[in-house]
């Protein structure tokens, strides 16, 4: 199977990595800078399961592509995603595979759009990665899950295809029968986790300290409370982990949004709470997400005018 990851930042790098490294037909389709970088110092990752050292990974511009691959896995932020669906349209044939793992679900009606829903899988990655200055990723926890499956849910030949080729490669891979349930509730867990450690500015344990743990709880609560009206209710296990994981004291665990801002980079404000929020109808009947929201609208909103400050001055 022609495998294509679509960008080698955090998540690309990381899961195309254990794929090449497994033996797996892997092609990276990345930009200018990016491409530069690891064919200068190689494809680096720094991880609790092993680290990989590989030198000049294959990569493709987007200019470049000159036949359809089996299977995209698409791995950029919600942000880049028009720009991303342009680079990836002429590696798309008839038969081609997208497996998306960008949070939130919006990204699922853009794909389905402008590939048609045939070519579009669910997907969700449970892990912790960053990029560091000098391009290696750097694995932060000790999870690497990469959950996907056939929307329409259950079973097929295909989706079995590509369980084979995931399976094995170094990290844990898994079919899933409802994968647009599993989606939902990774979105409830983000959602409430990036929602309260970028609204308190710190992390899970620190917001626990300071007795703040309602803002979980309320997060919690009112992105339940959407899921369920769109026909996804959390499972009662997904709800435990999610109140266990953010309510425990002393971690350090902080949101990868929290991670961005704290760099002053980017966020997926719009992607994981904002599209959250306008399916719950009246935003007055989730107080808690609506001022998240603000906030972080607020941060870009200051991002973007700093710029043009520096760019002016
Ligand atoms: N990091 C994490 O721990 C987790 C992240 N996620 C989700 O996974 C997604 C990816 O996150 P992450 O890997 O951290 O993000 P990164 O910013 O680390 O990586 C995204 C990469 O996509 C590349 N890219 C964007 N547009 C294009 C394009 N048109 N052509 C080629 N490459 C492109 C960027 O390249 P360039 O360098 O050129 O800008 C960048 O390297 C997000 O939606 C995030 O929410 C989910 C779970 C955990
Ligand atoms: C919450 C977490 C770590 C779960 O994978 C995540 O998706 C993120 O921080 O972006």
């Amino acid at each position: 199977m022609r495998i294509l990851v679509v960008g080698a930042g955090g998540i690309g790098g990381y899961y195309g990595g254990r794929l090449l490294n497994a033996g797996r037909d892997v092609t990276f389709l990345v930009r200018q800078r990016r491409a530069a970088q690891l064919a200068e110092a190689g494809l680096v990752v720094r991880s609790p399961h092993g680290d990989l050292d590989l030198p000049a990974p294959p990569t493709v511009l987007a200019q470049d592509i000159a036949a359809p691959f089996d299977l995209i896995l698409l791995s950029c932020k919600a942000y880049d995603l028009e720009a991303a669906m342009d680079s990836l349209a002429p590696a798309c044939g008839p038969d081609t595979l997208i497996l998306p793992v960008l949070n939130g679900m919006r990204h699922m009606d853009l794909l389905t759009a402008r590939f048609g829903a045939s070519r579009v899988l669910g997907g969700l990655c449970l892990i912790s990665v960053v990029l560091d200055p000098d391009g290696r990723v750097l694995h932060l926890n000790d999870l690497h899950g990469l959950t996907f499956g056939e929307p329409a849910g259950g079973r097929t030949s295909r989706v079995d295809a590509v369980a084979a080729e995931l399976t094995g490669a170094g990290f844990d891979a898994r079919l899933s029968g409802s994968i647009l349930q599993d989606m939902w509730e990774k979105w409830i867990f983000i959602a409430t986790g990036a929602g309260a450690t970028c609204l308190m500015r710190a992390a899970i344990g620190d917001i626990v300290a300071a007795g703040a743990d309602h803002v979980v709880t309320s997060l919690l609560a009112e992105s339940s409370a959407i899921a369920a009206s769109e026909g996804f209710p959390p499972r009662a296990a997904a709800t435990e982990r999610a109140r266990d994981t953010y309510t425990k004291p002393g971690s350090t665990m902080t949101a990868s949004m929290l991670r961005d801002m704290e760099r002053g980079g980017p966020i997926e404000a719009d992607q994981i709470v904002g599209d959250l929020l306008r399916r719950g109808g009246d935003p007055a009947a989730n107080p808690t997400l609506r001022i998240v929201l603000g906030h972080l609208k607020a941060y870009e909103a200051r991002r973007v005018r700093e710029a043009a400050a520096g760019t002016a001055g």
